[in-house]
């Protein structure tokens, strides 16, 4: 009969005779060779991007990874094919022309700009930010910073009672902004646009500031859109941001025919523009849901072969794609310093320590203050994410505003969850610190926690300080979470159970039986309804 040795740890095998131990030498081989080739393949597939190349193995894969290609053609179905009506809904003439009168947002996204930040904040009541004028100012530094040739000329910060005036600050406060700005336009120092970093500025308020400060002036939608315009890469992330232009536009022009109308603004819609305005948004939409009919079927498809997923999620530019980088050792993943560098929810391949192979997903940042109409189209990209196995939140510790990140990104995951299909169950969550190398006393860091759901891994993705510990970690959540184990087979030499664990479960090792020359021993990672499947496949059929 069938043995079946169950045990925690993966148990070493001593050969007697020299042929043994070549043979166990070769069986070693195999399995490394088998990981390696399963892991290229597995992330050819699901990596966007995939150019994975050199060490010593690199033929060998590439051959491996060729075959599996074609032994998996039928998956070809899962390309995203960008057709010409998706290109032409993205460069369409008509409506750039609405696009730059409504939100100053141009195609030259790449022409040098000198900007002026004005940072307004409410000084005291129920709608004072919680976070401090200094820290909004820099993320709005931080955005303009995101767009290459867009240089920073002149900052300031400007307390105001509310944000909902007309001309969005007092008289006598204006009249100071202007004459800062023309005292140094006559310096010498060139200004070509005004940076209000507020959520949504109303059109009224836009045509006062303009006419007051004779500069074009943008909010914090408009800077947002120009910077996913510039990342946007993929075929969904363009249409995305495509759609996510929209509301504002329409926003602008309702403020406009408005009971408080604009002070004299002309009316820049026609007939035939709001009806190509109306249609641009039917032919989105309707891309848009063909796409995702794609993302669900390869998410159903992912589920299907059964690998746990992990995203990693967290605010923009707290390290989600470097530390993804630090797990997989994918090189080909660039983090960059910019807001909003990731726009696609994109699929990164990796091995766990006991060898099991899991999908990372890399996500969009969260940030504060961005309109709920510029983020809702990007939520649904989050789908993915929310139906992970495991979710990492990353935190970027070196960041002052750091409690106010996570509590942002907190309460946006909530209401996600409460939307979605799965709730967020703390056991599914992994709280990750990193960039603690920018720290100087990280051990202040570790706030004291019993909760284990709740403890901060401390990282650094640059150094990789912590890195392993947390990879420990996440297998742990893992296995937990998807209730897989980790046993011991003992199974006949070159028979039809190696095959099927080969096919049905994460094999990590395999070893020659001390005990008995006829006999494997092949350590796996399992899911109990895979372990019932053997059971009755193999065990009853013997027994
Ligand atoms: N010093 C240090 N820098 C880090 C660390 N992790 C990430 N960075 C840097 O932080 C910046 C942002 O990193 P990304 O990985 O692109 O951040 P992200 O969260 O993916 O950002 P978005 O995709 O824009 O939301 C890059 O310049 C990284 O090199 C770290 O542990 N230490
Ligand atoms: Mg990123």
């Amino acid at each position: 009969m069938l043995g079946l040795g169950v045990r925690s740890v993966v148990r070493t095998v001593c050969a007697k005779s020299a042929l043994r131990w070549y043979y166990l030498k070769q069986l070693a081989v195999t399995t490394q060779c088998n990981s390696l080739v399963q892991l290229n393949a597995f992330r050819e597939k699901y990596t966007n991007a995939s150019k994975y190349k050199g060490g010593k193995l690199a033929g060998q894969r590439q051959k491996a990874i060729e075959s599996e290609k074609e032994r998996s053609a039928p998956d070809d179905d899962e390309l995203i094919d960008e057709s010409d009506n998706r290109s032409e809904l993205i460069e369409d003439r008509e409506y750039d022309t609405v696009a730059s009168t409504a939100m100053h947002v141009t195609k030259q996204i790449l022409n040098v700009q000198h900007v002026v930040i004005i940072q307004p904040y409410i000084k005291w009541g129920p709608r004072k930010n919680p976070t401090k004028p200094e820290l909004l100012l820099q993320e709005a530094e931080a955005l303009v910073r995101s767009l290459p040739r867009w240089h920073i000329e002149l900052t300031m910060k400007v307390p105001v009672e509310t944000l909902d005036k007309r001309q969005l600050f007092g008289t006598g406060k204006l009249e100071e902004l202007k004459s800062i700005i023309q005292t140094r336009q006559e310096s010498g120092t060139q200004l070509t646009c005004v940076f209000i970093s507020k959520g949504t500025l109303t059109y009224a308020q836009k045509q006062t500031l303009e006419q007051t400060f004779r500069l074009p002036v943008m909010d914090r939608y408009s800077v947002v859109v120009q910077i996913l315009r510039l990342h946007a890469v993929s075929m969904e992330a363009k249409l995305q941001v495509a759609l996510a232009e929209l509301p504002y536009i329409w926003s602008q022009v309702k403020d406009q025919e408005g009971p408080s109308k604009g002070s004299g603004g002309r009316i820049f819609l026609s007939d035939s523009q709001r009806q190509m305005l109306q249609l641009r948004e039917r032919k989105l939409r309707n891309e848009l849901t063909t796409i995702r009919s794609h993302r669900e079927l390869l998410r159903n498809r992912r589920r299907q072969k059964n690998f746990p997923v992990v995203a990693v999620v967290g605010y923009t530019n707290a390290g989600k794609t470097s530390l993804i980088k630090a797990l997989t050792e994918e090189q080909s993943l660039q983090p960059r310093d910019q807001l909003f560098a990731t726009l696609d929810v994109t699929a990164h391949a990796g091995l766990l320590p006991c060898k099991l192979e899991v999908l990372y997903m890399d996500t969009v940042g969260f940030m504060a203050d961005i309109p709920t109409g510029l983020i809702e189209c990007f939520v649904a990209t989050l789908e993915d994410a929310m139906l992970a196995d495991v979710i990492v939140h990353v935190q970027d510790m070196a960041h002052e505003n750091c409690t106010e990140q996570r509590a942002h990104v907190e309460r946006t995951l909530g209401k996600l969850m409460h939307n979605g299909e799965r709730p967020l169950d703390p056991e599914r969550v992994i709280n990750v610190g990193n960039k603690i190398d920018l720290v100087p006393d990280p051990s202040t860091l570790s706030f004291e926690c019993n909760d284990d759901h709740r403890r901060l891994h401390l990282i650094s993705s640059r150094t990789l300080v912590g890195v392993h510990e947390l990879l420990l970690e996440v297998e742990r959540r893992v296995l937990k979470v998807t209730g897989r184990q980790r046993i011991v087979m003992r199974v006949p030499m070159g028979g039809q159970e190696v095959a099927w664990l080969y096919k049905n479960a994460a094999v990590t090792e395999t070893a020659a039986d001390p005990d008995n020359a006829e006999r494997l021993l092949v350590s796996v990672v399992i899911t109990e309804a895979k372990l019932q499947q053997f059971r009755h496949l193999f065990i009853r059929k013997r027994s």
